[in-house]
């Protein structure tokens, strides 16, 4: 039986066309992955799906009949739903009010819908309690709001954009577990991801975009992830080369006692104290929602300290403004792109200056260089594979992954001597993320310090020379990249472990974790508490 089966999906964009003779069917019941490049297509065939564009040629079926959509709204009246990476709750209300928001007319906004709510948690395993405040929860617990409000409105298929990719391993598991009850069901889930290996467990089909049409399936037992990757690039993949510590005995940034605290005193940054030396990769993991914002906030100058100094080379730059801290070699990726990364309306030469106005190419003198700034945006476009027109489109017109590159190669542009990176490729597929990791490696091995925060934990390990385990505000534990595994690096991040991680002596996450943001919680605790 097909769900939904799209055909002869054809979009285009001024320059682009972003999908060509799309075909793509799935089947009820299935876990069915979308893979491919930034930029191959597939957000825009999954908002097409979802109402939110238009397709100029193709069509639309689900259970058969042929439909076209105007809206969200029609997509969902017909039971497509859709989870975006960036969720969309409200953070001052609670569970219930976030889920009926907008479908009051479905079960109320009382004990009726209180019930449906509870009715389908438990269906599906998703332990979702409806009175909690949503600020309350972790990024796990807020996805699993997500996808019980999309299944509240009746969704027979749900699409997942990059769902795990703010997910621990424990995490993980427990979504793909979430996602074999919807399929237990009938229902059929789209996945859009780029992590190959995570594909290959959870999908039952997969579907593969490259350049904006659909190239081929693969099944996921007879495949590797490095066939898949090979089948979504069109060519072989390199191998990538084996890295040598480059770590040296200068000090580029000393943090010494830093503590930050919220308005109401509680610390949020408590005694956290390192030093990274030049060539070195420092990996800092931790769930999301333990200190990792406040410390990049407090390293780039955005919130400053109460107490406590950084010192950059020979310099105390607490109190520097970030302008400042930028202009004398700090690089900063940030984590949240829309916020602090881009100007979304601008195009993408603007965007190549953003942070870097006083500096070469962009400035000369007190003039800004506008030649040179656009000029030097094109050898960026050119060196990190950008996938776009030209410059002079909107830097919202880009994919994600597209994006993500551009940032990254603006600030390794300006030859940092302390790079922030915060999830430095988000979003970015696997060829892309190679290339990324290349470029940071050059720059260590020419001297270059890093912070590094990925919610990738291979990302995280294969990266550093040295890694710290952020918990609550404190930094609690060390372990070395070269021995210690995800897993057990998984469990340290919810708080289970302290001190100087050695693999086998990590306990298992603690049965009584909460769902605040500083654990990750499973589901099944999750439940215990709400009996
Ligand atoms: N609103 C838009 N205006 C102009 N071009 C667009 C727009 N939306 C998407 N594009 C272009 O369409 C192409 C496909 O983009 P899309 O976002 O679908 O890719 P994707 O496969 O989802 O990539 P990623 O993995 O990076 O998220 C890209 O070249 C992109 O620049």
């Amino acid at each position: 039986m097909t769900a939904v089966e799209l055909a002869g999906i054809t979009k285009r964009f001024p320059g682009v066309v972003a999908n060509h003779d799309i075909h793509l069917t799935v089947r009820k019941g299935t876990v069915h992955a979308l893979v491919g490049e930034n930029g191959a297509g597939k957000s825009t065939l999954m908002k097409i799906l979802y109402g939110m564009q238009k397709p100029d040629e193709g069509t639309i079926a689900i259970d058969g009949e042929q439909v076209s959509f105007s809206s969200p709204a029609d997509a969902i009246a017909r039971g497509i739903g859709m989870v975006h990476q960036h969720f969309m709750l409200a953070d001052n209300l609670t569970v219930l009010e976030n889920v009926v928001l907008g479908s009051e007319k479905l079960h109320g906004i009382g004990s009726r819908a209180r019930r449906k709510i509870k009715e389908i948690s438990e269906r599906y395993g998703l332990g979702v309690r409806p009175d909690v405040l949503v600020e309350e929860l972790g990024v796990a617990a807020r996805q699993r709001v997500e996808i019980l409000k999309v299944l509240y409105r009746g969704a027979r298929t749900l699409i997942l954009d990059e769902p795990t990719a703010v997910l621990v391993p424990q995490e993980v598991d427990a979504l793909f577990d979430n996602l074999r009850e919807l399929k237990a069901e009938g229902l059929s889930v789209i996945f859009i991801s780029h992590k190959l290996g995570e594909v290959l467990s959870v999908a039952d089909d997969i579907t593969v975009i490259r350049r904006g049409t659909t190239v081929g399936t693969a099944v996921p037992a007879e495949t590797t992830p490095r066939q898949l990757a090979e089948l979504m690039v069109g060519s072989e993949l390199p191998t990538p080369e084996t890295a040598e510590s480059t770590v040296t005995d200068r000090a580029v940034l000393t943090v010494e006692a830093l503590r930050l605290s919220a308005p109401g005193g509680k610390a949020l940054l408590d005694d956290i104290s390192f030093t990274i030396h030049a060539g070195e990769v420092l990996g800092i993991a931790g769930v999301e929602g333990n200190g990792q914002t406040e410390l990049v906030d407090a390293l780039i100058g955005l919130r400053h300290a109460d107490s406590g100094t950084i010192r950059f080379l020979d310099q105390d730059i607490t109190a520097l403004p970030t302008r400042k801290r930028r202009e004398q070699g700090v690089g900063y990726i940030p984590e949240d792109r829309h916020r602090h990364g881009l100007l979304l309306e601008a195009p993408l030469w603007e965007n190549r200056i953003l942070g870097h106005v006083t500096e070469k190419p962009n400035s000369k003198g007190v003039w800004l260089d506008l030649k040179n700034a656009q000029q030097d945006t094109r050898r960026i476009v050119e060196t990190y594979d950008v996938r776009t027109p030209g410059i002079d489109v909107t830097a919202a017109s880009l994919s994600g992954g597209n994006q993500q590159k551009l940032i990254v190669g603006r600030e390794m542009s300006h030859h940092p001597r302390f790079l922030i990176a915060a999830h430095p490729t988000r979003g970015v597929d696997v060829g892309a993320q190679a290339a990324i990791w290349d470029h940071i490696r050059e720059a260590r091995r020419e001297g270059l310090a890093v912070l590094l925060i990925s919610a990738d934990l291979d990302e995280l390990i294969g990266l550093s020379d040295t890694l710290r385990v952020i918990y609550d505000g404190k930094l609690v534990a060390d372990a070395d990249p070269a021995t210690i595994t995800p897993e057990a690096l998984g469990s340290a991040m919810t708080g289970a472990a302290s001190g100087h991680l050695e693999d086998e002596e990590i306990p298992e996450t603690p049965a009584g974790a909460t769902d605040s943001p500083k654990s990750a919680a499973s589901p099944e605790s999750l439940e215990d508490e709400a009996r």
